[in-house]
């Protein structure tokens, strides 16, 4: 089975900067996620730091993320991501504007625009329902709602605050009907995933429920046993 393919419903794993999920544990974690999707047949993807992307997509066949892009050409920029260097790197995708990374309006546009000229997908976090309106129009692939109070909070958003879910789902879609809708925010459980699939969501973005369990794989495999 093809793995590498993003379909939904989808997992996106974000290692943020975790020690549990950064360096040699990058790796397992992306192991562990590359078997969890063997197993279940659901697509898992995984957003680790830059420094562990290389080494990622040589040792994994899951599709890899960028955490942030940075709105700027080669040349001379210190301490930003380029776009070209993380599709070297092996990126397929790449999360914009994170609670933990906001950007400017105009810059998530610019980004957007050259992943798309690049054949890269983008997903880019919002708060509300307002915001991920507001996003939608930039014709990114997904949007991932995200209400930052709940975020590593293990109080999931899809139980917590559904209708934040449904509604981000029902204008997204009346604006632009090609981009799929995610949630995130404290979802680690079979039953957040299945309430955010039946709220609308084409899957999840999470992080600490996964990164800091006891057995990643088995939170993993209990995550998607539902759907
Ligand atoms: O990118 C992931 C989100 O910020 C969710 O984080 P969390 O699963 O730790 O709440």
């Amino acid at each position: 089975m093809t793995i590498n393919k993003i379909k939904t419903p989808i997992v996106i794993l974000n290692f943020k900067t975790y020690l549990e999920s950064s360096g040699e544990n990058a790796l397992n974690l992306a192991k562990d996620l590359e078997s969890a999707a063997i197993e279940s047949g659901i697509t898992m993807a995984a957003a680790p730091q830059a420094t562990d992307i290389f080494r990622i997509t040589q040792e994994t066949d899951i599709p890899i993320l960028a955490q942030h892009i940075d709105p700027i050409n080669p040349g001379g920029h210190t301490g930003s991501n380029l776009i070209d260097c993380m599709i070297e790197s092996g990126i397929k995708g790449t999360l914009l504007n994170h609670s933990e990374k906001r950007m400017k309006l105009s810059d998530i546009d610019e980004v957007i625009k050259s992943s798309k000229e690049r054949d890269v997908f983008s997903v880019v976090c919002t708060n509300n329902i307002e915001t991920s309106v507001a996003a939608a129009t930039l014709n990114p692939e997904f949007v991932a709602v995200e209400p930052p109070e709940l975020i590593g909070s293990g109080i999931p958003v899809s139980q917590a605050e559904p209708e934040i879910v449904e509604g981000t789902v029902a204008k997204v879609k009346k604006i632009n009907k090609k981009t799929e809708v995610l949630c995130g925010a404290g979802i680690s459980t079979g039953d957040d995933m299945h309430a955010a699939l039946d709220l609308g969501a084409s899957g999840v973005l999470l992080a600490s429920g996964i990164i800091l369990a006891d057995n990643p794989k088995e939170a993993l495999i209990n995550l998607v046993s539902k759907i």
